[in-house]
């Protein structure tokens, strides 16, 4: 079997119309896929006009107790279920959920080191059975970023790292390949710039533009991420603007591949 895993950011979801636009490309997207969404933009909205400032570190939500309300409020209620709403329209069998719903995700509190990141957790194990079964039903899996301790515990985890810890998990029974979409068209050498695509990258690259800064904030888990599924057994990743979409499902020039072997940027 093969499966596509698409990431959809915060950025895009925050504009009705591009979230919009995006679900038509995904409901056109062929295949058996699961939707990743995230939400930050939402949640830091909503967290301001409540008092609680957003606070972040190298893209990820350092997560208190009311911060933890909000994400889960805004994640996994709003944006969870407007997203399955707009894909029962487009005919697409959407069901939305968290990673405590069937045991979908379970992970742990990350631990206190020199950050003390509060509810964020880091995931353990993903109920891949499940989502097989679901799959075969042709269900569409529509799946926010808030995980469960299994001890009641609710926890915020990184929309990015969910999708690559499903691709990964899904990996060892099937052919997958993840999708990350947001709002730029790849991963930029200029980030005001969407011509300045880095059409391929591998990690040596991705480490001296990180010192170099010219990779910063979200971009950093997200290329993390990519990395870490590719070496855990995903087959192709793929991070771009999500209307060009249904251009990397067809092998089009577009966005920026992630590869692991090595070659010379200059
Ligand atoms: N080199 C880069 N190329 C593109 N974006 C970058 C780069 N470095 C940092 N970024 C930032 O990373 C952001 C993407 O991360 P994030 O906001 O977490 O994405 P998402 O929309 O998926 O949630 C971009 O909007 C941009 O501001
Ligand atoms: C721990 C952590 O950082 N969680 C993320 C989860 C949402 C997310 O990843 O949203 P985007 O994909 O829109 O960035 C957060 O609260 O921002």
């Amino acid at each position: 079997m093969n499966v596509s895993i698409i990431k959809i950011g915060g950025n895009v979801i925050d504009f009705p119309e591009k979230l919009d636009e995006f679900l038509e490309l995904f409901a056109q997207f062929p295949g058996k896929k699961i939707l990743v969404h995230g939400g930050g933009v939402m949640a830091s909205k909503f967290g301001e006009s409540m008092g609680v400032m957003p606070q972040m570190i190298d893209g990820r939500r350092i997560t208190d107790k009311d911060t933890l309300e909000i994400v889960t409020m805004v994640y996994a209620g709003l944006i969870n279920k407007q997203i399955v709403a707009k894909l029962q329209g487009l005919d697409q069998n959407a069901l939305g959920m968290t990673g405590a719903d069937a045991n979908l995700i379970q992970s742990r509190k990350r631990p206190v080191k020199s950050i003390d990141y509060g509810y964020v957790g880091d995931i353990e194990n993903v109920n891949i059975d499940f989502l097989q079964n679901l799959l075969d039903e042709d269900i569409v899996p529509v799946v926010c970023a808030i995980t469960h301790d299994k001890k009641g515990q609710l926890l915020n985890t990184n929309a990015d790292s969910i999708a690559s810890e499903i691709a990964t998990s899904l990996s060892k029974k099937m052919t997958v390949n993840l999708y990350f979409c947001f709002n730029k068209a790849g991963v930029l050498i200029d980030e005001k710039n969407d011509s300045s695509i880095i059409p391929l990258i591998n990690e040596d690259i991705y480490a001296e533009l990180k010192k170099e800064n010219v990779i910063h904030s979200g971009m950093i888990p997200k290329l993390d991420n990519a990395f870490a599924a590719l070496n855990k057994g995903v087959n192709h990743v793929w991070i771009g603007k999500a209307e060009n979409l249904l251009f990397a499902a067809k092998g089009k020039v577009s966005g920026t591949n992630i590869e692991t072997h090595k070659y010379d940027l200059y």
